[in-house]
């Protein structure tokens, strides 16, 4: 075989490898998320992959004698969770894309161009889709575990995660920052095992740093707009409230869910007065993306909350300090669920 039979059959198995990759990610949007109109768009990606798939590359084919069909990286064999799963597919469809694009200006530039062209599309269709599976699970969620520290937080994070909860705040405020990161990215790992979303309190260096799904701001942490350029629209940012400038605040910056209260006075936030229900009532008027009544919310108090008008709650003691955290838990989503 000369070197343009080898470019050929570079191009063949890459053309291939891109086109396996996009069905991989085309099924999780037409069977997993329902949706038609991303699903459309890979198979018209693949379709044009199709068309320039030329005979000669097909020609050059020789699978018995490659060489690489052996080499299994063990990542490759076992995936954690859906997410890591796309990635990994998204990251194979863009790397043949990168081979075609760079062998494709030996044998033809118009092939080379659309190559480029067609990555550059996959990158964007990767944003959205990581965009919006956050967004939509976030509007799924209606039980918010903030953390606090404790011995044994990774098992009572975990028993709530086992009964159903669906987003994870990591708040811990006295904490060096090596041993913050080191706990945060374990969190991580823990709640995208279960396919949670997993927030940080306060610090976007760490939700970067981790790679976690978003931050959550109050009034004296980062300005969200600043937050916003530098976690981009993929991630989500909340914002803790109290009033309607707030509030305002909040909406103008695109926050994507708020905080509000506290509802009731808590040692959780000592000092920190009621925002009142009146305020409550206001958000529940004016805010239509998701918002979580927090402060002092327990099984005992949680039907009074829900009767004013809260569809989702936040809490901190009543499941961190539980006898049984993921009995609590579930008590806590069976009442939100009959609401
Ligand atoms: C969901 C949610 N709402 C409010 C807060 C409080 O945030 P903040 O006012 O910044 O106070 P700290 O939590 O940082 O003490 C929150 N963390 N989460
Ligand atoms: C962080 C925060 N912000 C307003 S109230 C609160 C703490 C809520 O904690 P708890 O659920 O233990 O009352
Ligand atoms: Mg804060």
């Amino acid at each position: 075989m000369n070197d343009l039979g080898r470019i050929h059959r570079i191009l063949d198995a890459n053309l291939d490898r891109a086109r396996e990759g996009l069905r991989v990610i085309e099924e999780w949007y037409r069977f997993g998320l329902n949706q038609s109109s991303l699903a459309e768009s890979c198979k018209n990606y693949r379709q044009e992959l199709a068309r320039w798939h030329r005979p000669e590359f097909w020609a050059a084919r020789d699978t018995a004698g490659d060489v690489g069909t052996e080499l299994t990286h063990p990542q490759e064999t076992q995936r954690d969770d859906i997410l890591s799963l796309l990635k990994a597919n998204f990251c194979r469809t863009q790397e043949a894309l990168r081979v075609l694009e760079e062998y494709g200006k030996l044998v033809d530039v118009n092939l080379s161009q659309a190559m480029k062209q067609l990555r550059y599309q996959i990158y964007q269709l990767e944003s959205e889709l990581f965009a919006n599976q956050r967004q939509q699970k976030l509007e799924q969620a209606y039980l918010y575990l903030i953390t606090m520290p404790c011995p044994n937080l990774f098992n009572t994070v975990e028993a709530a995660l086992q009964s159903g909860l669906t987003l994870v705040q990591y708040r811990d405020k006295p904490q060096t920052d090596n041993n913050r990161y080191e706990i945060a990215q374990k969190l991580c790992t823990l709640c995208h095992q279960y396919n949670a979303l997993f927030i940080i309190n306060d610090r976007v260096d760490i939700a970067l740093a981790v790679s976690a799904d978003g931050v959550h701001l109050g009034q004296q942490d980062m300005p969200l707009p600043t937050a916003r350029k530098l976690l981009g629209h993929q991630r989500i940012i909340g914002c803790s409230t109290t009033n309607p400038d707030e509030l305002e605040r909040a909406i103008l910056g695109g926050a994507d869910y708020v905080g509000v209260g506290p509802v009731y006075a808590t040692p959780t936030k000592a000092g920190k007065p009621p925002a009142g229900w009146d305020y409550v009532a206001y958000v529940a008027q004016t805010w239509h993306k998701p918002w979580f009544a927090i402060g002092g919310i327990d099984l005992s108090n949680c039907e009074t909350v829900l009767g004013a008008g809260v569809q989702r709650i936040a809490i901190v003691r009543a499941i961190m300090d539980a006898e049984n955290p993921g009995a609590t838990t579930q008590q806590f989503l069976q009442q939100l669920q009959a609401k």
